[in-house]
């Protein structure tokens, strides 16, 4: 049974902060100072269950790589906004189901560099001299001194597979010690890494030139991912006697491939940080491995520098205060990047078009299968993935439980099999910038339907104010805000008079009215022109009543109402 945490006092609106594995001191103070009336509680060495059970609590949660994040796990977190890996790899976290959910994943990409690549050479130099052996031995109170015969690293060549931020900082260490390095990256181009003195080669080059293999890449699975990486194949391809590192991840080496390798005595040996299980504890094979006399291990000790530690933990934390805050985090793995200027000038565009969906959805509550968003003016030249976030929002939230972000907006118009179409073009269309929704619905009834007239919307903002200008065939101008009437009816004289009299007898104040004419007609005056329909939207400062709404809707030449809150 999970423990509680007991803060009976603590406010229900009060933020709280879970860190689940250690972090440096810094990084918590940083949280503290900066989030002063959150509740920030450190709980290392949870078990799944205990952190499934209090995980609904939290806003935010922070980890390393001990703490599983699993999809079980974030199906309890009904509050979390932000999941912090104080750390590079995020293959402990299940992204594709924090994003589903709307949780944004955060890390720390160039926090530990350094540390890792430091670890790396360390590991290096242990694997050419029998370090750890030779201290071992000596704690025995022996004196092996011809036992531990080693070889200089100096004019050898080394392979770095994955030549990214870690690969590139150890080339460049390797280089000082005057080695010779090729590499293997199906993402690095030759010309790049010429201008390091780095050569790019096939995976099976490098395995057969070098004489020390390290790898990084991060893991990941599927078809091209890299789990399993370097199996007894490629092992078989390293040059015998040649050495092997890993400062990555455990999963890329095929663990019982290698201790085959090393009791077969075709590769010298091999320095492991990392293992397909950590903590190795009670895994047989591991503890094989990592008791073979031709290994060298450490407990995922790369980033354990006190510098790395501390620039991890106070990186993620400025992005968990930020995020919390309600802005935006720095290196968000499963989110788009907008910088704060463009989120400003698109943040009236995502009101227009968030309340666009809400309109539709309660004007046309029928299932979606396209929307063709246009954008016309200045506003098409920016990034717009937030607005269609937006829409997705306003279009899901009034008849779903989904809570859309921009994490997850596009996951869940995909999950409801709404397809966006976006186009844009700078050229001014009615109004200096314009957003139009065109909806194509599932409903094979639209065309019958006589309520069905919500085709197009369309929308612009003035002085910072989103305002609606079109609604299916009729102009408008409205402010969305509040509870709004929707009444379409003969265009003739005595209409809004019917109308007033009615909301007047329901005791309802009308806030703003606008008629509008069908767009077939200029907005202009025209004495001339033929009867057709008009729309009024009505903003009222109090709901309806039923009773009112029947005698709008029973009165001669109308014909549809509808009560929209916007
Ligand atoms: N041991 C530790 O404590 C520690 C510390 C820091 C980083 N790491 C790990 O080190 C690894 C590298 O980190 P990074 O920050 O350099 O990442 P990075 O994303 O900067 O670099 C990874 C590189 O791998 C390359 N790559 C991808 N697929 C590949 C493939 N199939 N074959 C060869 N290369 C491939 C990418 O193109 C990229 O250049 C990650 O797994 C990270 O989690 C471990
Ligand atoms: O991915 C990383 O940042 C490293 O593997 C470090 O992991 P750690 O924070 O658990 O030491």
């Amino acid at each position: 049974m999970a423990e509680e945490v007991a803060h009976p006092e603590v406010p229900a609106d009060t933020i709280k902060v879970l860190i689940t594995d250690r972090i440096a001191r810094e990084g918590v103070n940083f949280l503290r100072e900066h989030l002063p009336d959150a509740q920030i509680d450190e709980r290392p060495g949870l078990t799944p269950e205990q952190l499934k059970a209090i995980i609904g609590e939290y806003s935010a949660l922070v980890v390393r790589s001990e703490t599983q994040v699993t999809s079980d796990i974030l199906s309890a977190a009904t509050k979390l906004k932000i999941v912090g890996r104080a750390g590079v790899g995020v293959d402990n976290i299940d992204t594709a189901a924090a994003t589903r959910q709307g949780i944004i994943v955060v890390n720390s990409p160039t926090g530990n560099i350094i540390a890792a690549a430091e670890h790396t050479i360390a590991m290096l130099m242990a694997l050419a001299r029998h370090v750890p052996a030779a201290d071992a031995s000596m704690k025995a109170n022996k004196w092996e001194k011809s036992r531990f015969l080693g070889i200089e690293v100096r004019n050898k060549t080394l392979g770095v597979i994955g030549l990214g931020k870690v690969g590139m900082a150890v080339a460049r260490r390797a280089q000082g010690l005057e080695m010779q390095i090729i590499a293997f990256d199906p993402f690095v181009s030759p010309e790049q890494a010429r201008k390091s003195n780095v050569t790019m080669m096939s995976l099976e080059e490098v395995l057969q030139q070098a004489d020390f293999v390290t790898l990084h890449t991060s893991l990941t699975s599927g078809p091209n991912g890299t789990r399993g990486l370097i199996g007894e194949h490629e092992l078989q391809l390293m040059k015998p006697g040649a050495r092997l590192i890993n400062c990555a991840r455990g999963g890329l080496i095929d663990e019982e491939a290698l201790l085959k390798a090393l009791d077969e005595k075709h590769i010298a040996g091999a320095a492991l940080d990392v293992f397909s299980q950590e903590p190795v504890r009670d895994n047989a094979l591991l503890q094989r491995l990592i008791s073979h006399d031709h290994i060298i291990a450490t407990p995922h000790l790369g980033a354990s520098t006190e510098e790395a530690q501390v620039g991890v933990a106070t990186d993620v934390a400025e992005q968990i205060v930020s995020v919390v805050r309600g802005g935006f985090p720095r290196a968000a793995v499963n989110a788009p990047l907008i910088l704060p200027e463009t989120l400003k000038i698109l943040q009236p565009y995502m009101t227009l078009i968030e309340k666009l969906g809400r309109l539709y959805t309660q004007l046309q509550p029928e299932p979606l299968r396209k929307i063709e968003l246009t954008y016309s003016g200045e506003i098409a030249s920016y990034d717009l993935r937030p607005l269609q976030a937006a829409l997705v929002k306003g279009l899901l939230e009034s008849v779903s439980e989904a809570h859309v972000n921009m994490i997850n907006a596009q996951v869940l118009a995909k999950e409801w099999g709404i397809e966006i179409v976006e186009q844009k073009t700078t050229t001014p269309s009615e109004f200096a910038n314009q957003v139009t929704l065109r909806v194509i619905s599932d409903g094979a009834s639209s065309e019958s339907n006589k309520d069905n007239f919500v085709n197009v919307l369309s929308g612009t903002v003035m002085h910072d104010e989103p305002r609606i200008v079109q609604v299916g065939p009729y102009w408008t101008e409205f402010v969305p805000e509040g509870p709004i009437l929707f009444c379409r009816n003969i265009d003739q004289p005595g209409m809004i008079g019917l109308v007033g009299t009615v909301l007047g007898k329901a005791g309802v104040n009308i806030r703003h009215m606008d008629v509008g004419p069908s767009v077939r007609k200029a907005r202009s005056y025209d004495a001339n022109r033929p009867t057709d329909s008009a729309l009024m939207v009505i903003l009222v400062d109090n709901p309806i009543p039923e009773w009112a709404l029947d005698e709008i809707n029973q009165a001669g030449n109308i014909f549809g109402v509808k009560m929209v809150t916007l």
